[in-house]
């Protein structure tokens, strides 16, 4: 999880949405932060300055794990996310490689996790990321951490290795169309 020596600071791409602006979700069935997931995180997140995001969630009773609490695997999820968005900040399209959590406190629910992320490092098609989840606010105590590397692929990952049902659907919906070209065309 260490960059290698000739690994180079993140590049924001001049497209990025402003700083404050909202991403928006990748994918409306995305369990992370689709719209159309009644049991999914809702995860939202927001440019910030530089190759950062901050990103909000909120904890229900559907994300439990031992009773009042949120499951770690949740919150994992809540960081994958957020680390996968700031991709988006870069025009890349990458997938989770490898990721590192530490759970530093137990999250309630109805707790919303402020999360804030930033690309640390790229190399070739690397991407070296880290976050961290506070709660009781923006600046509260620190609850989970993760660390995460992110490998740059082609559009083809997904259309050759999705369920060709959704896969069709995606193809066929003029948003995600218009985004995954919009990689495409500007890498
Ligand atoms: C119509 C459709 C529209 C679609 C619109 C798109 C929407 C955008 C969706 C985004 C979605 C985000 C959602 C949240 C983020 C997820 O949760 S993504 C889902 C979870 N992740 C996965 O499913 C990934 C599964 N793994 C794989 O597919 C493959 O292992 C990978 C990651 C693509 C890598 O395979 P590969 O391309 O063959 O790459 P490979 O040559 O093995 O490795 C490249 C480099 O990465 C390193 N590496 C690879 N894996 C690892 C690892 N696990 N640990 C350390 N290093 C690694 C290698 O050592 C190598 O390093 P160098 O030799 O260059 O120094």
């Amino acid at each position: 999880m260490t960059p290698p020596d000739d690994a180079t600071a993140p590049v924001r791409h001049p497209d990025a949405p402003a700083p404050g602006e909202l991403l928006g979700a990748h994918y409306a069935h995305c369990f992370g932060c689709g719209d159309a997931q009644p049991h999914g995180l809702m995860l939202q997140a927001r440019a910030a300055e530089g190759v950062a995001i901050t990103a909000e969630f909120t904890v229900k009773p559907e994300h439990q794990g031992a009773p009042g609490l949120a499951h770690g695997g949740v919150l994992a999820t809540a960081l994958d996310e957020t680390l996968g968005s700031l991709n988006w900040l870069l025009r890349v399209i990458a997938v989770t490689g490898r990721l590192e959590t530490d759970f530093v406190r137990p999250v309630p629910v109805d707790t919303v996790l402020h999360l804030e992320a930033e690309v640390t490092a790229v190399a070739g098609r690397k991407i070296y990321s880290t976050a961290v989840g506070r709660i009781g606010g923006p600046d509260g105590e620190i609850a989970v951490r993760a660390d995460g590397l992110f490998i740059e692929v082609k559009v083809d990952h997904f259309i050759d290795n999705g369920r060709p049902e959704e896969i069709q659907a995606a193809m066929s919906d003029p948003d995600q169309v218009r985004r995954a070209r919009a990689f495409e065309v500007n890498p």
